[in-house]
């Protein structure tokens, strides 16, 4: 389960990053081969798939579900999944599922510090530390918080039947090597990976840090723009999807599979990365968050935050995500007569926000407070907004064009409140003293 960082392996890695191609659009129906001739020409399943390969599809919708959501790819490899020996139950880590029940659901604004530093050999899946959710995965609905912090290469191959994993790197490059093909990803940037794609992690750097949603609903898909036009926010063709490649190798290979919240394993007898040729709207993805197109006021008033939606996993009742995951990426503040940072709220929605760098304009800056790597859940109806500091010079600003480029900040914001797991609120990360950031907002009434 361990692997080295910062050895000659990392720079091989580096290098294979740096070189990698790409299929590029999000949602668009890919294309790829390995080696030429792997993809049947007409057919998906031809009574022989090309170059002795087997055919098999693999499903992120039902089959019946309308177009414009049918989500399926066809895979062409050395060995069907199906050939596996059988799973048995393993140790689940700090690795916890909906439905949460270990703590009493919380109505107090949390925040905390980022991860401490991993034992040495912790691998990405090792270092997965759950921080809370909601919903039920078995149920194929709500999210989970995680965040990871490994030092050492994935020599074993997960997959995650509960839920698509959205990856938002903070710290350290990753090296994703899918059924799918390569991909890589750094601070900056975010991975998704479909529900039961399998993938193993490697290491860019010494160390990995970041954060994961768990999106059991839905799979995300990009806003609708609206009165925005045809244009703006993420723009499909920035997403890239692997190109085919594929591991020729036999000898034991240990396959996880994290199945209704629990990890099970079984050793195979060749890796699973084995797929030569694929094609199909199911795939994962890598985005560049810098390419967002921010859209804000150019009059005045402070636009709500879901004018920087990424990607939504919409729910049953239109409008309401089952979790939106929003930028707060560089941008410039422009507003008139506008108090221009984050207001004050009580939001039905929950939120957790993470700092991928720099600070965020509703936290003072250099506090210690809000830290990248770090994190904070303001859940269902909890008061927040712009902490004293922030309040006291916004109002006081004078009004120029401000261009906001000192941070990246990100929020998973679902419909359901975030119910923190035992590990979150027992840790040492957890600060004890968040609600002093709003303690001294004067009374300025003068009736
Ligand atoms: O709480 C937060 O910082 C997130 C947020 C940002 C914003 O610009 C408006 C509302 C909101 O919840
Ligand atoms: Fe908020």
């Amino acid at each position: 389960m361990t692997g080295n960082a910062g050895t000659a392996h990392t720079e091989q890695a580096r290098k294979t990053a740096e070189s990698l191609a790409y299929s590029h659009g999000f949602g668009n129906e890919h294309s790829s081969e390995a080696v030429p001739g792997a993809l049947p020409t007409r057919g998906n399943s031809p009574q022989r798939a090309p170059l002795g390969l087997y055919a098999e599809q693999l499903s992120g919708s039902a089959f019946t579900e309308p177009r414009a959501h049918n989500r399926r790819s066809w895979l062409y490899r050395i060995r069907p999944s199906a050939a596996h020996p059988p799973f048995t139950r393993t140790d689940n880590g700090a690795v916890r599922t909906a439905p949460f029940t270990e703590t009493v659901p919380d109505p107090n604004r949390l925040r905390w510090n980022p991860l401490p530093e991993p034992a040495p050999g912790t691998d990405w899946l090792a270092g997965l530390w759950t921080l809370g959710g909601n919903g039920d995965a078995a149920q194929r609905a709500g999210m989970a918080v995680h965040l990871y912090h490994a030092n050492a290469d994935m020599l074993r191959v997960f997959g995650d039947s509960d839920g698509e994993l959205l990856i938002v790197p903070e710290q350290g490059g990753l090296l994703v090597r899918t059924e799918l093909g390569l991909l890589s990803a750094g601070p900056g940037e975010v991975l998704l990976i479909p529900r039961g794609v399998r993938f193993r992690v490697e290491l860019l750097d010494d160390t990995a840090r970041g954060y994961v949603c768990e999106n059991y609903g839905q799979p995300f898909q990009l806003p609708d723009l609206g009165p925005i036009g045809a244009n703006g926010l993420a723009h499909a063709r920035h997403f890239r999807a692997p190109v085919a490649a594929y591991e020729d190798t036999e000898g034991p290979v240990e396959v996880v599979n994290k199945y209704c919240g629990n990890l099970w394993s079984a050793t195979y007898d060749h890796s699973p990365l084995d797929v030569v040729a694929w094609f199909g709207n199911h795939t994962p993805y890598v985005y560049d968050l810098r390419l967002f197109n921010v859209i804000g006021t150019i009059s005045y008033d402070h636009p709500d935050p879901s004018i920087f939606t990424v990607l939504t996993s919409p729910s049953d009742t239109p409008g309401l995500a089952g979790v939106d995951f929003v930028v707060f990426a560089p941008r410039w503040l422009v507003g008139e007569d506008t108090f221009r940072p984050p207001y004050f709220h009580r939001n039905v929605m929950s939120e957790y926000m993470g700092l991928i760098e720099g600070a965020y304009d509703a936290k003072t800056a250099g506090k210690g407070g809000f830290v990248p790597g770090g994190g904070s859940l303001h859940n269902m109806m909890s008061a927040h907004g712009p902490d004293r500091e922030t309040f006291d010079k916004a109002s006081a600003a004078e009004l120029k064009p401000h261009k906001i480029d000192d941070g990246l900040a990100f929020m998973f914001e679902t419909r359901w409140p975030v119910i923190t797991t035992e590990q979150a609120v027992g840790s040492d990360q957890l600060q004890s003293r968040y609600d002093d950031v709003w303690q001294g907002l004067e009374r300025h009434f003068r009736p």
